[in-house]
């Protein structure tokens, strides 16, 4: 026995799961106890991914929720919408700490999952008591957690660009619109008509305009910081890259504002808090500039001509927007540095 927390990661054999394998390889207090397939127990995992190959020498186990409480101590679950519904309140049952990386447990209202994921909501109880893991903004819910709702990837991106301002007052909260982009792996490993080579390469198009399942995620966090209901227009667009989200947000201004006052205020909001950073005036972040990495960059404005701001936010969706903020809240949730594992410069170029 090492004497770490023992990891299981169920959906690892998808890019959320080899993502988060990717990080616990790093984490000083983690071992990864299991690698967990629904289709394909019993082969080697790196068969699927041989950038792996004698790096992770297991095979791939079958949903066990009896397995899993004798070799592991933390389950991930980077499954598809609907696996979690069911299966946390089972290893919440069975004593295991859960970090869902899925959308199944983010919305407190199930008839709001429900209308937006088309999907059974989870029984009230876990979605109250699932704690919902925007570590800069609710990270002192997390300590001592035992189940982990992880923000989705837009929503990570936007909020983190829009709370500070809603946090003050200083933004209308009736005129936010936030327009995203983002790589194509954040539609998963599976295949799609839109992600085929010769679909998005040179190629940019919106999709899910106006009932992309985020919108309500992000709007539940906005109205919980503003103290007010607070309703959006987000639209995603899809682009011909691999990784990474730029958010681009606008909203009016209450009364009016330098940009250095408004920098100021991210500068607070988020001081101590490594993962955001924020750019200096006039200067803009690059998904290339927080590539493979925990970070969110932000950069912000004022337009005096119409009283707007705008907020430029970026991550990379499978780090910031998955895998990483799920560390993260294992490092809160255990007491840790929330850094642990996560020590990752950007990958540049
Ligand atoms: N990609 C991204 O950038 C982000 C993804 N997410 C969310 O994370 C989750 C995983 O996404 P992603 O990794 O991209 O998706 P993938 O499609 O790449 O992987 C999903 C994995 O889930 C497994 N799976 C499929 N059906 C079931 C089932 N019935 N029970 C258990 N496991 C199943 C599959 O593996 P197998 O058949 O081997 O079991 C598959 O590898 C999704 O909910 C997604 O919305 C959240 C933020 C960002
Ligand atoms: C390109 C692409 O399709 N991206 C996905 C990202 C959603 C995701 O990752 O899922 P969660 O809802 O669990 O966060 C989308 O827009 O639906």
């Amino acid at each position: 026995m090492s004497g770490k927390l023992r990891a299981a990661i169920v959906g690892s054999t998808g890019y959320g799961g080899v993502e988060l394998i990717r990080l616990l390889l790093q984490h000083p207090e983690v071992d990864i106890a299991s690698v967990i397939s629904s289709s394909n127990a019993g082969a080697l995992y790196a068969e699927g991914y041989p950038h792996l190959s004698e790096i992770i020498t297991d095979r791939l186990e079958a949903i066990d929720v009896e397995a899993m409480k004798g070799k592991a101590d933390v389950v991930f679950l980077a499954t598809p919408h609907g696996v979690s519904t069911e299966l946390s309140p089972k290893l919440v049952e069975a004593g295991l700490k859960v970090i869902d990386v899925s959308g199944d447990l983010r919305l407190k209202r199930g008839d709001v999952y429900e209308k937006w994921y088309k999907h059974k909501p989870a029984d009230p109880a876990y979605l109250e008591r699932a704690v919902y893991g925007l570590c800069e903004v609710f990270g002192s819910d997390v300590l001592g957690a035992d189940l982990i709702a992880n923000p989705g990837c837009f929503p990570t991106a936007t909020a983190l660009g829009l709370v500070p301002l809603l946090a003050e007052g200083w933004i209308d909260a009736e005129t936010i619109v936030s327009d995203a982009k983002t790589g194509v792996s954040g539609a998963g490993r599976g295949l799609g008509l839109s992600y085929h080579y010769s679909e998005i390469n040179e190629n940019t198009l919106a999709y899910k305009v106006n009932r992309h399942q985020h919108t309500p995620e992000i709007e539940q966090t906005l109205s919980r910081v503003a103290g007010q209901q607070v309703t959006m227009t987000f639209t995603t667009h899809l682009l011909p890259m691999t990784r990474g989200i730029l958010v681009t947000s606008y909203a009016k201004l209450t009364q009016k504002r330098t940009d250095e006052e408004v920098l100021d205020l991210f500068r607070n909001y988020y001081e101590g808090r490594r993962f955001v950073r924020i750019r200096p005036a006039g200067k803009w972040p690059a998904t290339k500039e927080v590539l493979g990495s925990n970070y969110c960059d932000i950069g912000v404005s004022v337009d005096e001509r119409t009283n707007r701001v705008t907020v430029i936010s970026v991550i990379d969706n499978l780090v910031k927007g998955a895998a990483g903020q799920a560390v993260q809240n294992l490092n809160l949730m255990m007491g840790w540095d929330e850094g642990l594992g996560l020590a990752f410069t950007p990958v540049y170029p």
